[in-house]
């Protein structure tokens, strides 16, 4: 049998990964999975249980408790925390502000990533997975590795859009800019281009145009392998 493909799709916040991600894996019939929600779930977990965020060695020690179950299908992922529903809360403001110091912690990395790779060991025609370090660390023998950019104007307007005005474009791009400051500085697996995945700059390019190029990219490998 071929062997299953892993699309790898990382970049900032608001380059278009989720959605992306999500129809890529479904125009392919591939699996998909939200790395970002995993960071987010734990986060979110730390913060109901009282740890302190900004205390890297209580974060560490806690890191091991939570049971995170991260789902498959592109057409609703979801995503529980010992059996509870997960999706809303992780999406919070409190948890966006918090998630960065979280994910920066070696041992909640660790715990995550081998989450990821049982993912892809479960999912026996591939897999499309989004997040930050997907190409560099967590599968570097991707198939095909995407790199989504896109201006921080047009990034803050897309999340600003979201959240449906509760949030301004400038705070939201102040927002944007620390996350993206925290998670490219931080030492354990920064968010960066790996060398050899291929950058789209999604700032004047519709979400269409966006699946298009990368569904075009997997097929051609498929087809050369
Ligand atoms: N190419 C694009 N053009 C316009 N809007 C887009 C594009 N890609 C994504 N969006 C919108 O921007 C917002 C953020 O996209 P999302 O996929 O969640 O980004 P990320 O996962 O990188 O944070 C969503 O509302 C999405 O519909
Ligand atoms: N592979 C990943 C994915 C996310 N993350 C962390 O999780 C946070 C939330 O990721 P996300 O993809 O949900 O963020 P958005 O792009 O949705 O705003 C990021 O800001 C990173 O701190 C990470 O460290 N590594």
């Amino acid at each position: 049998m071929e062997n299953p493909v892993i699309v790898a799709i990382d970049g900032p916040s608001g380059t278009g990964k989720s959605s992306t991600s999500r129809a890529v894996a479904a125009k392919l019939g591939l699996n998909y999975l939200d790395t970002g929600a995993q960071y987010r779930a734990i986060t979110w977990w730390m913060l109901s249980n009282g740890i302190d965020v900004n205390d890297p060695v209580a974060v560490a020690d806690a890191a091991g408790k939570p049971v995170i179950v991260a789902g498959h299908d592109p057409a609703a992922p979801g995503i529980t925390v010992d059996g509870t529903d997960a999706s809303g809360p992780i999406r919070t403001q409190e948890v966006t502000a918090a998630v960065s110091a979280v994910s920066a912690v070696p041992e909640v990395r660790a715990r995550m990533v081998e989450l990821q790779r049982a993912a892809a060991d479960t999912s026996p025609a591939g897999i499309v997975v989004e997040g930050r370090d997907i190409g560099t660390t967590v599968f570097p023998n991707a198939t095909v590795k995407i790199f989504l950019t896109a201006s921080a104007e047009a990034r803050a307007a897309r999340r600003s859009g979201e959240l449906n005005g509760a949030q301004s474009v400038a705070d939201t791009r102040a927002a944007l800019i620390k996350r993206d400051a925290a998670d490219s500085g931080r030492k354990t697996s920064p968010l960066a281009k790996a060398a050899d995945a291929v950058e789209v700059d999604t700032t004047d390019l519709t979400l269409d145009q966006v699946i298009e190029c990368i569904v075009t990219l997997v097929e051609e490998k498929r087809a050369t392998r």
